[in-house]
């Protein structure tokens, strides 16, 4: 039972098999965060083309049944002025399986911790898939966009970015830095009176079932490499090592072997020959924008994939269509890539491409293939007939430029 949660009467839970396939009834529940900012104008799109395609694809035959679940500033008006992320949120996208999200609010400095990051986290959604692929006749800053076809796999449970730190002049970061220099004998820290400290956790366990997740993704989609991004030559430890473990987890469990003596190294025959090389994470921002075509998969750290996700969705025409998902090896969480951009909240303007193509993810995770084989038609109609939102019409010659809500009609017509 819950407090505020309305489960529908008419829908049933997807169950996860043995394997960690899934069991997808005809009507299932679906629980859903509405997210803050523009979260009240791509959600409600995000669910209007997804019913509309599902409603095409099976005629009536399959029907998510949707449930709301709260997260963020609705969570403090539903709940309490104190509550942000309910209990029963979390146990409800446990328990439901598969889900959806819109952005939430993370104030700088000061303020709450990530919502977004406690969830992943709570639920140990270890991946951050993020595929990024261009739509033909979507506005690019890069002269070959189409040359742009990656699939991002972001660690997203540690690393700097899971939040261990203490603020500068505070009793704790004082205690850590007497530690620091005392017991450890760091003599490296420049202004110790003055330093805020972060930890940056990277553990073989996290780093191998990443990389694992990876290149059995590589495998099954018969991509031609993984590429390790790192910044191991200057964080030797951490960065450096989920290098060295991710090439180590190819040779032990996947057969790998080097390629003219290392480091890069090339999968066996029965595993298509992928080849697994890495880079360092400046070369790699700079070599994405100049030969994008040689990278495929891309297997990092969390705090490099972030700016990596937003980095590859502006060469593809920006993060109003970068989707993604969270992933354990039981639970999905779809959202998409960019954040809530508040000065746009309410105002039905923003493109809600990256949270439909982040529920297109969703349906084929289902296996719910033609409904979001019809997503796809949809945008790519809505894109050829160059009616899109302000993001896209302000590089565009010739197009019209449609509100958010507007967007998700064109693409329902467009089915
Ligand atoms: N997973 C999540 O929930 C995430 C949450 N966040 C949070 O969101 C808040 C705002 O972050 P901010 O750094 O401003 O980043 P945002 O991603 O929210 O916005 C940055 C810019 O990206 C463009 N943009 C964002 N969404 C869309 C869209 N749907 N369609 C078209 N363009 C879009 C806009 O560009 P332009 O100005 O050019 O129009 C916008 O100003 C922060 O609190 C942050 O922590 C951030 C990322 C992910
Ligand atoms: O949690 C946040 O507010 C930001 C998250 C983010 O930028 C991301 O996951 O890409
Ligand atoms: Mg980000």
């Amino acid at each position: 039972m819950y407090q505020h949660i309305k489960v529908p009467a008419t829908g049933e839970k997807i169950r996860v098999n043995s394997d960690f396939s899934l069991n997808v009834p005809d009507c299932p529940i679906v629980p859903f965060i509405e997210g803050d900012g523009t979260g009240v104008d791509i959600t409600p799109v995000m669910i209007k083309v997804v019913d509309a395609a599902v409603d095409k694809a099976y005629g009536g035959k399959r029907k998510i049944a949707w449930m709301e679940v709260y997260a963020g500033e609705k969570a403090t008006k539903v709940y309490d002025a104190d509550t942000w992320l309910p209990e029963e949120t979390v146990a409800a996208v446990r328990e439901y399986v598969v889900s959806i999200k819109g952005p939430l609010t993370t104030p700088v400095s000061g303020g709450i911790r990530s919502l977004n990051v406690a969830l992943r986290q709570m639920l140990d959604l270890y991946v951050c898939l993020r595929p990024v692929r261009y739509f033909q006749g979507v506005p690019s800053p890069v002269k070959h966009p189409e040359r742009v076809e990656m699939v991002i796999f972001r660690e997203n449970t540690e690393d700097i970015y899971a939040g261990v730190e203490w603020e500068a002049g505070s009793a704790e970061v004082k205690k850590v830095i007497a530690f620091l220099q005392q017991e450890m004998g760091v003599k490296k820290i420049r202004f110790p009176e003055s330093s805020s400290i972060g930890i940056k956790p990277v553990s073989v366990e996290g780093s191998e079932r990443l990389i694992r997740r990876a290149i059995q993704y590589a495998i099954d989609n018969q991509r031609k490499s993984v590429t390790l991004v790192h910044k191991g030559n200057i964080m030797k430890f951490t960065e450096g090592g989920f290098k060295k473990w991710g090439y180590e987890l190819a040779a032990r469990e996947f057969g790998a072997e080097l390629i003219d003596g290392g480091p890069w190294m090339k999968l066996g025959d029965k595993f298509g020959g992928i080849v697994i090389k890495d880079v360092i994470a400046d070369a790699f921002l700079q070599q994405i924008l100049l030969r994008p075509e040689e990278y495929d998969v891309i297997a990092t750290l969390n705090l490099n994939g972030d700016y990596i996700s937003d980095a590859l969705a502006a060469e593809v025409g920006g993060i109003g269509i970068a989707p993604g998902a969270n992933l354990s090896d039981s639970i999905a969480m779809f959202e998409a890539t960019h954040g809530t951009a508040p000065k746009y909240a309410g105002k039905d303007y923003v493109n809600p491409g990256s949270i439909i193509l982040s529920a297109e993810m969703m349906l084929r995770h289902m296996g719910w293939i033609e409904a979001a084989d019809l997503i796809i038609k949809g945008m790519d109609g809505a894109i050829a007939g160059k009616k899109v939102t302000y993001d896209f019409a302000r590089l565009m010659e010739g197009a019209t430029q449609v509100s958010c809500s507007a967007f998700g009609d064109v693409m329902i017509q467009n089915m």
